[in-house]
């Protein structure tokens, strides 16, 4: 049965602070008119200054999630976050052939800087790359999975990128957020599964309003994946929502910290006019906040 809101489910962990993890993907899933589920895997206690503490969920527990919605409903596309540990890592590989359009973030330290991922778990994850559809790690996260230093420009990330396809991963997209180019802009690396590279270029936001970016992306792929056509499509369109949703950060003003992203701001800047004179307004220029394209979708619908 397909309805008007495609089910997307999200593998991870909790934030409380509502602005990584489940409580991110659940808002881009909705802000991008997706059906969102989810199978929690760990408890963090995090705010936007940092976390102080896991509480992994039961690996048997991770499992009686996955039976009990599998059985009822069939997702349309998921995305992978945090998993803490190897046994969590691999019980979620168990069930990746289970779903289509599979993505995933291979979450291994938060914005704060805090480590979310075991270091043993590391060789469970190489493992789980080459079963899903598309791997997003960061700068750091594809030098630990290649085991080696971080690129430190966009040549040796292109080809710490090509080197995990050789190693036997679908696509990846691996983002550049995390390095510091000349031209001042957040530049991602893709390649698809015939081995092509496309650059995705975007201008960078100065914001230290960046927690849950890596969340928000790869789960507005999930959310825009079984609609939007081809991956590289997707992906552009996936990052152009994120472009905006960090150009309006600034503005939401939460917490102390790193404070997250604004998941609903197509909702805001078409339903209240104030808060779309202020992004017009503000210290960015208007053009920039349309990062390559738009997604063709209304909202509110
Ligand atoms: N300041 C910025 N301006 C524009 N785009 C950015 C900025 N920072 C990150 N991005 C983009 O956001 C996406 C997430 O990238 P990043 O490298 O920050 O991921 P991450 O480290 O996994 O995120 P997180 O901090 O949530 O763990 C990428 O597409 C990246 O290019
Ligand atoms: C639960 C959780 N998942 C992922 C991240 C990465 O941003 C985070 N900070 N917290």
């Amino acid at each position: 049965m397909t309805g008007v809101a495609p089910e997307v489910l999200s593998i991870a962990g909790s934030d409380p602070s509502g602005g990584a993890g489940i409580q991110a993907d659940l808002k881009t899933f909705s802000a991008l008119g997706a059906y969102g589920m989810t199978i929690i895997t760990a408890l963090t206690a995090q705010s936007t200054r940092g976390v102080t503490a896991i509480h992994p969920v039961p690996v048997s527990f991770v499992r009686e999630q996955f039976d009990t919605l599998l059985e009822d409903i069939q997702p349309k596309a998921a995305k992978i976050g945090m998993l803490g540990s190897a046994e969590l890592t691999r019980v979620v590989s168990e069930y990746a052939s289970k779903v289509p359009n599979l993505i995933l973030d291979p979450v291994m330290v938060a914005t704060s800087g805090d480590r979310l991922l075991e270091e043993s778990a590391i060789v469970a994850v190489r493992d789980l790359c080459t079963r899903v559809d598309l791997i997003t790690p960061n700068r750091y996260e594809t030098a630990v999975l290649l085991d080696t230093n971080p690129a430190r420009c966009l040549d040796e990330l292109i080809d710490q990128a090509l080197e995990l396809f050789e190693h036997g991963v679908s696509r990846v997209l691996a983002k550049g957020g995390h390095m510091e180019t000349a031209d001042g802009r957040a530049t991602d690396v893709f390649v698809d599964d015939l081995g092509d590279v496309t650059l995705l270029s975007s201008p960078r936001v100065n914001t230290r309003n960046t927690h849950g970016t890596g969340c928000t992306l790869s789960s507005a792929i999930a959310a825009l994946s079984p609609r939007a056509g081809d991956w590289l499509t997707t992906i552009r369109k996936a990052k152009a929502y994120l472009g905006e949703a960090l150009a309006a950060a600034d503005a939401l003003e939460i917490g102390h910290g790193s404070g997250p992203v604004d998941h609903f701001v197509r909702w805001r800047s078409t339903a209240d006019s104030t808060v779309a004179k202020g992004l017009q307004q503000g210290p960015l220029k208007p053009g920039e906040l349309r990062v390559d394209e738009r997604v063709e979708i209304s909202w509110p619908r």
